[in-house]
């Protein structure tokens, strides 16, 4: 599996801009595609999903351009888009049967698969119940089991721990990196402790273009001994991130812990361990 995405562009209309000028390739493994909202990531993961076309560029899956030939795409494609919608009166497993018909795969297995899919995400009990009355976390790990339906060899999830609660979320990050096999998954996010414990690369974005692209530990490398840790008063804080990048701040004895990036530190600061969040902040900041 190789998908290569090569100088594409999407604009809306006149003057929006979704997408600039954007050039990546992966194999099979997991990309975290991390950006503040507006980055882009939604526009990227519609035109992989054939959902929506290229202003400019070319998408290939395994040296077949998909733009020309979506099905080819569509027939490995798992997605979980962002605004998914469910039919509130249909239980899961009408619904469920409902889009294996619409993705055209069926068979004998069906029902076995779907029963396993929706055991794996804890929505057995609640199967035969209407979609209309589960929580906003139910509804998701439904429209992940949709996605999952056609063993696909392309998932993509758009923002796919949404509604989830803390417990969800870590069920769903091991289904994944179970699926990850040879498939390739993309999963966008802007929480950074959603993807820095499963991708294998990360894509960072902001303003519709790429920031930087690549293993964890590389994007991490760049900020290596410039993250610290000081108390400052809390009236403080505002000249304090004039000079610095601040990436967080937490209350300590009536004043404020805040770690901070820089190339030199203040005096009683104390050198932390650089993390993806750390670089994430910083990359997003300085571009
Ligand atoms: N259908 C559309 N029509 C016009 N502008 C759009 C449309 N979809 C997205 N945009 C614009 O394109 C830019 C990128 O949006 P996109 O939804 O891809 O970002 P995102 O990173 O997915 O953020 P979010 O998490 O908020 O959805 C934004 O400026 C957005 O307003």
């Amino acid at each position: 599996m190789k998908l290569t995405i090569t100088n594409v562009s999407k604009r809306y209309g006149n003057s929006t801009i979704g997408l600039k000028d954007f050039s990546i390739t992966m194999q099979s493994g997991i990309l975290g595609l991390l950006g503040p909202n507006g980055a882009g990531k939604s526009t990227l993961l519609k035109m992989i999903a054939t959902v929506s076309t290229p202003t400019e560029g070319l998408i290939c899956l395994n040296k077949n351009n998909i733009i020309k030939d979506p099905n080819y795409m569509r027939r490995q494609l798992g997605f979980l888009p962002q605004d998914f919608g469910v039919y509130p009166n249909l239980n899961a497993i009408e619904f469920l049967k409902y889009m294996a018909a619409i993705k055209g795969v069926g068979g004998v297995n069906m029902n076995e698969r779907i029963n396993k899919l929706l055991e794996g995400l804890n929505l057995m009990e609640a199967a035969k119940k209407p979609i209309g009355s589960y929580s906003g976390g139910m509804k998701q790990r439904v429209g992940i089991v949709q996605a999952l339906l056609n063993n696909p060899k392309v998932l993509i999830f758009d923002e796919p721990t949404v509604g989830l609660d803390p417990e969800e979320r870590v069920r769903f990050r091991n289904l994944i990196s179970e699926l990850a096999n040879d498939s390739i998954v993309i999963l966008s996010s802007h929480i950074v402790s959603d993807i820095d414990t499963i991708a294998d690369k990360v894509a960072i974005m902001k303003n519709g273009s790429l920031i930087t692209h690549g293993n964890q530990e590389d994007i991490i490398n760049r900020i290596r001994g410039n993250v610290f840790e000081t108390i400052i008063p809390k009236p403080d804080l505002n000249a304090f991130k004039l000079e610095h990048t601040v990436v967080s701040t937490a209350r300590k004895k009536g004043q404020l812990a805040v770690r901070y990036l820089s190339d030199e530190p203040i005096a009683n600061s104390v050198p932390k361990e650089a993390n993806l969040e750390d670089a994430y902040l910083y990359l997003t900041k300085i571009n």
